[in-house]
C-alpha cells in the first residue's frame, strides 16, 4: 500500500541567499529522489519589507500563491504556516526562532544555530516545553553521499578513527566587500567561524562523535587559535582541535577562513587500515575516495575506490524532507541531527572565541 502523502506547510523567513536556494529546493518534486511519503508547500514569505517579500515571491516561487508579509510576526501568526524556515543572519537566530517557537511554529533554522550555546539551550527548553520540533539546518548531514562514507566509516574494514582533517575556507574577498556584509559585521557574528566552522564540525562529529566506539562522548578537550582581520575584529582565520579519548583515542584538526579557498582534499579521515578522502565543497561534496592499506598502519595503499554522486537542485532539499518526516512522526527532533550535535558544536565555537579573544559586540548575545 503507498504511503499516505503528508505536505508541510513552510513560512519563510527573510528574503538573503539561503532563502532563494532552500526555496527552490523546496519546490522540487520529491518524486524526483524517491520520496514519496512527503511534500513541501510554501506558504507564507516574511521580509522587513512586504515589497521585499513580494519580489522573492515572484522571482523564487511564483506558482505558490504564498502570502507575503513585510514583517517576521505576520510569517509567526499565519495559521497556514506549520514550520518556519530561519535564514537570517546568525546573531537573529535566536529571536527569530523564540518567537516562531512561541507563536506555535516547528523550526528549521540555519547555522550556526545562534550566538551563544546559551541562547542555543534556551531556544531547546523553549522548544521542549511547547511540543515543537526544532532542528539546525545541517543540510550536508542529510546527502546520500555524505550517508554513505558514514556507512563505509562504520562497516568495519577501515578500523578505528585516529586522526581527522577538515576544512572549509572560501575567498569572500574582504578587502573589497563592504564592511556591513554580515561575513564581516561583528554584530551579525561576522568571520569565518560561525560561517564556516559548522562544516569542519559535521565531519568530526560524522567520523568521530557518531562513530559506534564513541558511544557519542563529547569532546575531552578542546583547543582553538584564531586569527582577527584588522578590517572589522572578525576572524579571518580559525583552526581548532578536539581530543576524543573517552572511548576512542583520537582527534580532530579543524580549519577554516574566509580568505582563501580550500585545499584538495578538504576532508581525510585516518584509520589505522586507511583513509577516506573528500573532495571540497565539503559543504555538499560530489566525490570521496577510501584508500585501504596492505596491513594496519603502513600507509601503503593497495586498494583505492572513487565515488561521484550526482543530484539535481541544491541538495538543501534533503533536510527538508527529514524535517517534514518528524513533524508527521510527532518528533520533536531528528534522529540524525540531534539536538546534542547542535549544541556540541555551539560550546564548541564558545571556547574557540574564548580561547581565541574573539567576543561578540556588546548586547548581541541575548542569553549569556
Ligand atoms: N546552509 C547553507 O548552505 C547556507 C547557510 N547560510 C546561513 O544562512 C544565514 C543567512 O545567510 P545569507 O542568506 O547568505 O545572508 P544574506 O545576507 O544573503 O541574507 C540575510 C537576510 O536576512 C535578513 N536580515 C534581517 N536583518 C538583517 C540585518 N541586520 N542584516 C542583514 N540581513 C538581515 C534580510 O532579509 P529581509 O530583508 O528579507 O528581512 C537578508 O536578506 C546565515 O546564518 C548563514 O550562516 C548561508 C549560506 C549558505
Ligand atoms: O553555509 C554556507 O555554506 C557555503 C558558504 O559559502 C557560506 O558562506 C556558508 O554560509
Amino acid at each position: 500500500m503507498a504511503a499516505e502523502l503528508y505536505t508541510l506547510r513552510w513560512g519563510i523567513i527573510a528574503t538573503g541567499r539561503i532563502s532563494q536556494v532552500f526555496t527552490l529546493d523546496l519546490q522540487s518534486d520529491p518524486k524526483t529522489r524517491d520520496v514519496h511519503d512527503v511534500a513541501h508547500q510554501i506558504v507564507a514569505v516574511g521580509s522587513r519589507s512586504v515589497e521585499s517579500a513580494q519580489k522573492f515571491i515572484d522571482q523564487h516561487a511564483p506558482s505558490t500563491q504564498a502570502t507575503a508579509y513585510g514583517s517576521y510576526a505576520g510569517v509567526y501568526s499565519d495559521p497556514n504556516v506549520d514550520a518556519i524556515y530561519i535564514g537570517t543572519p546568525h546573531t537573529m537566530h535566536y529571536e527569530n526562532a523564540r518567537d516562531a517557537l512561541n507563536a506555535g511554529k516547528h523550526v528549521l533554522c540555519e547555522k550556526a544555530t545562534t550566538s551563544n550555546a546559551p541562547e542555543l539551550r534556551a531556544l531547546l527548553a523553549l522548544a521542549k516545553e511547547k511540543r515543537l520540533f526544532f532542528m539546525e539546518a545541517m543540510w550536508t548531514r542529510f546527502q546520500p553521499l555524505v550517508k554513505e562514507i558514514k556507512r563505509v566509516a562504520e562497516e568495519g574494514s577501515l578500523g578505528v578513527p585516529v586522526v581527522l582533517h577538515a576544512d572549509l575556507s572560501g575567498d569572500f574577498d574582504i578587502e573589497n566587500i563592504p564592511k556591513t556584509h554580515r561575513i564581516l559585521d561583528p554584530k551579525l557574528g561576522g568571520g569565518a567561524l560561525l560561517d564556516l566552522g559548522p562544516y569542519p564540525m559535521v565531519w568530526a562529529v560524522l567520523g568521530l562523535y557518531e562513530h559506534p566506539v564513541n558511544k557519542n562522548a563529547r569532546p575531552t578537550s578542546i583547543s582553538g587559535s584564531i586569527l582577527k582581520t584588522p578590517l572589522t575584529g572578525v576572524d579571518s582565520s580559525t583552526s581548532f582541535t578536539l581530543n576524543f579519548t573517552e572511548h576512542l583515542h583520537a582527534q580532530a584538526i579543524l580549519s577554516c577562513s574566509i580568505t582563501l579557498p580550500s585545499p584538495s582534499p578538504a576532508v581525510t579521515i585516518r584509520y589505522r587500515n586507511g583513509n577516506i578522502l573528500v573532495q571540497p565543497p565539503i559543504y555538499k561534496p560530489t566525490t570521496f575516495t577510501v584508500q585501504y592499506f596492505d596491513k594496519p598502519g603502513s600507509g601503503k595503499v593497495v586498494r583505492e575506490e572513487t565515488r561521484t554522486f550526482s543530484y539535481s537542485g541544491g541538495g538543501w532539499y534533503y533536510e527538508a524532507d527529514e524535517v517534514a518526516q518528524c513533524i508527521r512522526d510527532g518528533k520533536l527532533e531528528s534522529e540524525t541531527w540531534g539536538h546534542d550535535k547542535s549544541i556540541l558544536l555551539m560550546e564548541v565555537f564558545d571556547e574557540v572565541r574564548k580561547q581565541g579573544g574573539y567576543a561578540l559586540p556588546e548586547g548581541v548575545e541575548k542569553v549569556h
